[in-house]
């Protein structure tokens, strides 16, 4: 929109001009709204002059060309702590003498004839007074002082004569409008109204100051002019036909908005759509929303279009039927900073880069082979955990920290061949590390969605990333440094015994050989590492923390599944891996567990393509949100849903690894979690190791744990599982 603001304080006194309110400006605007019935469409155009010129200004500066601008010279933009107000800034063109721009005031940009006002330094409205009018009406008032001395020559005139019309109406100089003419011309209403404007004017003119030069009084009829030609105007959008056009506008509208089917929305806040609604567990809050507005729902995370499914049916079509438009993953600001600009592999976009990955993990990392190499590893691992709970036997012990440093090692163990917990200190970081990791990559950070927040590190969040990201960064340089070390040790004395390779050696490997298709980079290798440590330990140790609470709970499925291992595996020797597959019962447990506590609550994708699910539309780049958390406890498909029943996994055959779209603790398809088997092996084997050597007694004497759920990526407990380990078995204990 147009708009004027000029020096109008500061006017010299000595204008020959009708009284002003002081506040000129906005009085001006005003009585325009006021003229166009207070219809903001039809408010006349109004130019902006910038308020940051002001000190530059001079009170009688006229500013001609410099004060207009064309439609597109003006943009309308918000800047930083403006929420909600739109300013009008300048464009790079808006204020130079632009040949746009020039001679084209109050015109039409479309009929505008480009000619310049350069050079007409003469000029003596101000520069906020519309220009083409008052040729218009000089032109105008030629006609009414021709006709004045013709009365006075005794003629005597018809007011509405059709000389006078004729004479304004087919002279092509002269246009009968203050606004843009095209609309105009269409209308001939107003042009019939005309002479009768100008009788009012000269009848006002003579009323009221006589002595005043034809152009002065026009100064000050000028508005009766525009009031008038306004009120015609508005009239004019009140004929038959502009209804029907507005009408016919109306329905284009509706039919191209209804012709997109969105699926339902809770009511939107402006700017931040519908984030609050995601407090305090998105998870949770995503699953009340669901049950009130159905399983695929749509919201506007701040401007970010999103989708939200949580039923298995939508579940399915959109992870199976249509998997291939939901392969990608969201970038945020954490996760693309973390991983050196999105260079890991469980945010990398699908394509040659994640297909690559994708492989070097199945084949090298994680293949079948590779798990039974690595096994006495995992096995030693689980032995320091029990050895460490036994040494503070009898004592208050936080289990969850326990767990949490024995998956570090076992990942750590099979990434880098060293342990995370060779010394406490360095053990604490890594457990810090991993944990700030999950926190900073799972929570909503504003600036992802909000767009004036983008630049704005509200929440903190940009100094703990940098925090977070340079003692990663420290760590990984020191590891490869030494890994690369080893290897040219080994190069240099082939006599020196082999190095064992582990994920780290293979990485450098593919790196330095440079024959795959894809080039490894150094950021690369530690992102990939960084997304193993993320994705691999906290998960596990949370999932064991969640099935030894909920055992502690049910004493009595507790003690079946202390019979069954006792039964199976006897007193004398630790549970093994090996075992695993003759404890049914044990692994029912551990699946209730997942089913109720997925420590991937959520698993989020993104569309790379517009698509059609459960018979709504869903454009390209929506993201989406899988509530595995909700879909594993949705009543349709679950039995007494929110209890711990492991038994019902005995009969059936319920698969953990996405083939049924009720049970998805490890998400599904191409995306699904590459490390379902390790993940079962230790948290199988750890829980079993734990209830086969100790009884855990809750802190104060308690009969049961809490169970509340906290926030973060991997559904962390709302507080840590402190009990009281009693050995049960000395015999393995003092092995
Ligand atoms: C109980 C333990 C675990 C659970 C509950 C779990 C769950 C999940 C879930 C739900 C996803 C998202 C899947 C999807 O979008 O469909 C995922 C992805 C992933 N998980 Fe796991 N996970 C666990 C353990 C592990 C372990 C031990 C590793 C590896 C050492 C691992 C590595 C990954 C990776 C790399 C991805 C990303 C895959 C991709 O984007 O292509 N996870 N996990």
């Amino acid at each position: 929109m147009y708009c004027v603001v000029g020096e109008f304080d500061r006017m010299p006194e000595t204008r020959d001009r009708l009284p002003r309110e002081d506040d000129v400006m906005a009085s001006y605007s005003n009585r325009r709204r006021i003229i166009s019935g207070g219809n903001r469409n039809s408010e006349v155009p109004i130019l902006v002059d910038e308020v940051e010129d002001q000190a530059a200004r001079t009170p009688f500066r006229w500013r001609g060309a410099s004060m207009v601008a064309t439609p597109a010279s003006i943009v309308v933009t918000r800047q930083r702590g403006d929420i909600g107000s739109p300013r009008f800034v300048r464009s790079p063109n808006f204020g130079r003498s632009s040949p746009l721009a020039i001679g084209r005031e109050n015109m039409s940009p479309v009929v505008g004839s480009g000619r310049g006002l350069r050079g007409r330094g003469s000029i003596l409205l101000p520069a906020w007074y519309p220009r083409k009018p008052l040729r218009d009406i000089t032109a105008v008032m030629k006609a009414i002082e021709r006709r004045r001395a013709r009365q006075e020559e005794g003629e005597g005139l018809e007011t509405e004569s059709p000389e006078l019309q004729d004479q304004i109406v087919h002279d092509p100089s002269v246009s009968t409008s203050p606004l843009p003419i095209a609309g105009i011309r269409r209308c001939p209403p107003t042009v019939g109204k005309v002479p009768k404007i100008l009788l009012n004017i000269t009848n006002q003119s003579e009323g009221g100051s006589t002595c005043l030069t034809p152009q002065k009084k026009l100064l000050n009829n000028i508005e009766a002019v525009e009031r008038v030609v306004m009120e015609e105007l508005y009239k004019l959008k009140r004929t038959p036909s502009a209804k029907k056009a507005e009408r016919q506008k109306r329905v284009r509208t509706l039919i191209n908005r209804s012709s997109k089917r969105l699926p339902p929305s809770p009511l939107a806040l402006p700017i931040i759509g519908h984030l609050h609604l995601l407090a305090p567990i998105p998870h949770q809050a995503l699953a009340k929303l669901s049950k009130r507005y159905g399983p695929l729902i749509r919201l506007s995370l701040g401007s970010v279009p999103c989708i939200v499914a949580s039923s298995p049916e939508v579940c399915k079509e959109l992870l199976k039927t249509r998997e291939s438009s939901f392969l990608d993953r969201p970038q945020t600001a954490a996760t693309d900073y973390l991983t050196y600009g999105s260079q890991d592999f469980s945010f990398a976009p699908y394509g040659t880069y994640w297909k690559f990955m994708k492989i070097v993990c199945m084949s090298q990392l994680l293949s079948g082979q590779m798990l039974d190499l690595l096994q006495p590893v995992r096995s030693h691992e689980i032995k320091q955990l029990i050895r460490s709970l036994a040494r503070k036997d009898g004592k208050s012990v936080d289990i969850g920290r326990e767990l949490i440093m024995m998956s570090n090692n076992v990942i750590s163990r099979m990434i880098m061949s060293e342990r995370c917990s060779e010394d406490e200190d360095e053990a604490g970081a890594v457990r810090k590390l991993v944990q700030e990791t999950a926190e900073l990559t799972g929570k909503f950070n504003l600036s992802d969605y909000i767009w004036f927040c983008r630049n704005l590190d509200l929440q903190g969040f940009w100094k703990r990333l940098k925090e977070v990201r340079d003692r990663f960064d420290e760590m990984m340089e020191r590891i490869i440094e030494e890994h690369q070390t080893a290897r040219r040790k080994s190069k240099e004395n082939v006599e020196e015994s082999e190095i064992v390779k582990d994920l780290l050696h293979i990485l450098l490997d593919i790196a330095e050989e440079g024959i795959s298709e894809v080039k490894l980079t150094r950021e690369n290798i530690k992102a990939f590492i960084l997304d193993l440590f993320v994705a691999g330990t906290d998960t596990s140790a949370i999932t064991v923390e969640w099935a030894l609470a909920e055992l502690i709970n049910h004493p009595n499925i507790l003690q079946k599944a202390v019979q069954e291992i006792d039964s199976f595996v006897g007193k004398e020797r630790l549970v093994q891996e090996s075992d695993i597959p003759s404890l049914p019962y044990l692994q029912a447990i551990v699946k209730e567990t997942l089913r109720l506590h997925p420590t991937g609550p959520m698993s989020v994708r993104e569309s790379t393509e517009d698509c059609t699910i459960a018979g709504y539309d869903i454009p390209a780049r929506t993201r989406l949100f899988v509530n595995i958390w909700a879909i594993n406890r949705d009543p349709i498909h679950w039995e007494d849903a929110l209890e711990f029943k492991p038994e019902r996994f005995l009969s059936k055959d319920l698969d953990v690894r996405g083939q049924h779209y009720h049970f998805l603790p490890f998400g599904t398809g191409r995306r699904g979690c590459p490390g379902t088997t390790l993940a079962l092996q230790v948290v199988q084997t750890t829980l079993a190791s734990l209830i086969q050597c100790f009884e855990f007694k809750v802190e104060g004497g308690k009969s049961s744990v809490d169970m509340e759920e906290g926030a973060g990526i991997t559904l962390p407990r709302a507080y840590p599982l402190k009990c009281i380990p009693v050995s049960r078995l000395s015999s393995i204990l003092s092995m």
